[in-house]
């Protein structure tokens, strides 16, 4: 397994929200807010961790904050300035509207890293999670690329790389689930 100092924890909080009407990351579950989710699931497997957004509310929680390089441009342009201030070779990328997210499923990221891969995402009842995903650094200067051509896409981005996916069972599957508008907040939080 990779060491832990070898490894940052990038979390993307910039972005719209426009399904949800407000800043996912500052929506309560179970007591804390979503972003805090995605904090505690990194701890244990970081050495650090760098919150992505131009929101300064996201100071309160005393991590490194980094603007985008590239404003309006989605995910894409968020992990690509993640990436370029991230200082180690391996980088666990995680979006701030994953409530449920737990360390042990980040860990099967890291315990995969063991071949020559740039980037290794879940997969999850048939799904692919670039927004649950380990990263290596290098990546950065193909996601340039592409974003400087225009590309958005950040599953094309990433399919332009060394990728391995891995598969979670239905019962890890839910997890992964992502929040985006209040009717879903509404059922995890029945
Ligand atoms: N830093 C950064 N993060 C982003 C950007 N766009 C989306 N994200 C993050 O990427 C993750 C997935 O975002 P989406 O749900 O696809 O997009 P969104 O703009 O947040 O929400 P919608 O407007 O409802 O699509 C979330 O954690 C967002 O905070 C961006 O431009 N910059």
């Amino acid at each position: 397994m990779i060491d832990k100092k070898n490894i940052t924890g990038i979390i993307l909080s910039g972005g719209k929200s426009s399904r949800m009407g407000s800043d996912k990351g500052f929506l309560m579950f179970e007591g804390k807010p979503f972003v805090e989710h995605s904090i505690d699931a990194l701890k244990p497997l970081v050495s650090n961790i760098i919150i992505i957004s131009n929101n300064k509310d996201y100071d309160i929680f005393g991590f490194k904050r980094i603007e985008d390089e590239i404003e309006n441009t989605g995910p894409l342009a968020g992990i690509y300035s993640g990436l370029k201030h991230a200082s180690t070779e391996y980088n666990l990328v995680l979006s701030c509207d994953i409530p449920l997210i737990k360390s042990n499923i980040l860990e099967k990221l890291v315990n995969a890293a063991v071949e020559d891969y740039e980037v290794i995402q879940i997969e999850s009842g048939g799904k692919t999670m670039p927004l649950i995903a380990l990263y290596k650094k290098q990546c950065e200067h193909i996601f340039l690329k592409l974003l400087n051509e225009g590309e958005r896409r950040l599953q094309f981005a990433v399919n332009q790389c060394n990728l391995k996916n891995v598969v979670l069972n239905e019962a890890d599957a839910l997890f992964t689930q992502n929040i985006n508008t209040p009717e879903e907040l509404k059922a995890i939080t029945l």
